[in-house]
């Protein structure tokens, strides 16, 4: 079933979406580009003369709080679609189930956060540091449990399924996942931007001109670095950049002071260093690093080898040498993947890394390489810069995307394919 083969007319659909939106600290939208993905969709449904109900996440909260409320974007997609969008406060409350029997057809509910409620994810919150196994293992089952009825109770609210959540495909969640098996295979369906994301990592799967260039960064170290050892099979050069690169100089014996670092992932930084070099990949790492006194634009800055970070300094970019040895490999690259800014671009003054990668992308992009730029950040970034029309192909997923090149059956698209 297509969405364009589904009349929504007098239908609730229930439309999965990645509404993560980054927001400044007065809860400003500051990029916008995974709203605007969705709006074909949502459109379409509203012009069939359906009602929506709509489903998101927003960041990692760990239960109901006012920093990761959706109502911050209830205005501004109330003035993209040009529809008055009602607001659920609670995903799980009366009134959402009041609000969704109530909508009439051209209407639309946003519910609130998802991750509101660890049923979403289906994972365990709140558990003394100190649990047991067993106390582990009980939790997880009541979760797991109590998701079935969460799962459910979501998939009442709607006559259909509408999965357009990319950027979030690669979890197994309770609405990216499990509640499509309460949809019969005519009441489910991937909407538009599904559609024309999966498209684009077919084209890029089935045709790899090489050298091929993945360039990872950000901040979600522990779940990226666990792709790594899969990108090795389709990549010629592995840029590990952001966040991620700390993680790998620790574990070689570098001194990193406090920049971020997953300290329970050294020995698999070790072991994908090794792997790489077994398969030939060219693996590349920073040598030097924009250091800051504090997490703050106004911190005081240096630049020193990567390894030598001194006590109390953190690395938030990369400094000049490394951006002459990353621009290198990108400028002889003909097809480039890109997730995850090199530094903390969201301060001005640890911009300069990311911009460079991306200039560094956009031409080689000029000459005939095939570029793709995902997740929220590295869009936000390559739209800061001014960019995004120099690169071929930009996806609303980071991590999503990463798994989907790697070669991964994502949870979000089996679940419909099921
Ligand atoms: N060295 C660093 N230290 C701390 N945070 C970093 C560092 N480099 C990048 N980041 C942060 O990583 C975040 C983006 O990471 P991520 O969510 O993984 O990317 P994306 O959304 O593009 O997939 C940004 O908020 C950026 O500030
Ligand atoms: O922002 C997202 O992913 P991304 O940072 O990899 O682009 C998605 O909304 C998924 O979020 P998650 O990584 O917290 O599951």
């Amino acid at each position: 079933m297509t969405i364009d083969q589904f009349n929504f007319a007098g239908k609730k659909a229930f439309v999965r979406v990645d509404f993560n939106v980054p927001l400044d600290e007065n809860f400003n939208i500051t990029d916008d580009t995974r709203m605007r993905a969705a709006l074909p969709t949502l459109k379409k449904i509203l012009t069939d003369g359906g009602s929506i109900i709509i489903g998101s996440h927003l960041g990692r909260p760990k239960g109901a709080t006012d920093k990761f409320s959706l109502k911050h974007i209830l205005k501004h997609l109330s003035d993209l679609l040009g529809v008055e969008v009602q607001f659920a406060n609670d995903c799980m409350g009366e009134e959402a189930a009041v609000k969704a029997a109530a909508l009439q057809p051209g209407e639309v509910l946003l519910l609130e956060n998802l991750r509101f409620y660890a049923e979403e994810e289906g994972k365990p919150r709140g558990l003394a540091e100190d649990a047991t196994d067993e106390e582990k293992k009980a939790a997880k089952a009541a979760v797991k449990e109590s998701q079935k009825e969460f799962t459910k109770k979501l998939a009442s609210y709607a006559d259909c399924y509408v999965n357009d959540a990319f950027g979030t495909a690669h979890r197994a969640h309770a609405s990216t996942a499990l509640i499509a098996k309460y949809f019969d295979k005519d009441n489910k369906m991937f909407g538009y931007l599904m559609e024309k994301e999966v498209k684009a990592v077919d084209k890029v799967l089935n045709d790899i001109k090489r050298p091929f260039t993945a360039i990872m960064g950000g901040s979600k170290v522990s779940s990226k670095i666990e792709i790594i050892e899969n990108l090795l099979n389709k990549v010629d050069n592995l840029i590990i950049t952001g966040g991620m690169t700390y993680t790998f100089t620790k574990a070689q014996g570098g001194k990193i002071g406090l920049s971020i670092c997953e300290d329970d992932k050294l020995d698999l930084a070790l072991e994908l260093l090794k792997k790489a070099k077994e398969k030939g990949v060219n693996l590349v790492l920073a040598v030097d690093a924009k250091i800051a006194d504090s997490f703050s634009n106004d911190a005081n800055t240096q630049f020193c080898k990567v390894n030598e970070i001194p006590d109390g300094w953190e690395g938030l970019d990369i400094g000049p040498e490394t951006e002459k040895i990353f621009a290198e490999v990108i400028k002889n690259s003909k097809t480039i993947l890109w997730n995850g800014p090199t530094g903390v671009f969201e301060f001005e003054n640890f911009t300069h890394g990311s911009r460079s990668v991306g200039e560094a992308i956009v031409e080689a992009t000029k000459n005939g390489a095939f570029s793709l730029v995902g997740g929220g950040d590295s869009v936000a970034c390559v739209n800061k810069f001014g960019l995004a029309n120099g690169v071929s192909y930009v996806s609303t997923g980071g991590g999503a995307l990463l798994e989907a090149i790697e070669g991964k059956v994502l949870p979000g698209i089996a679940a419909i394919n099921e």
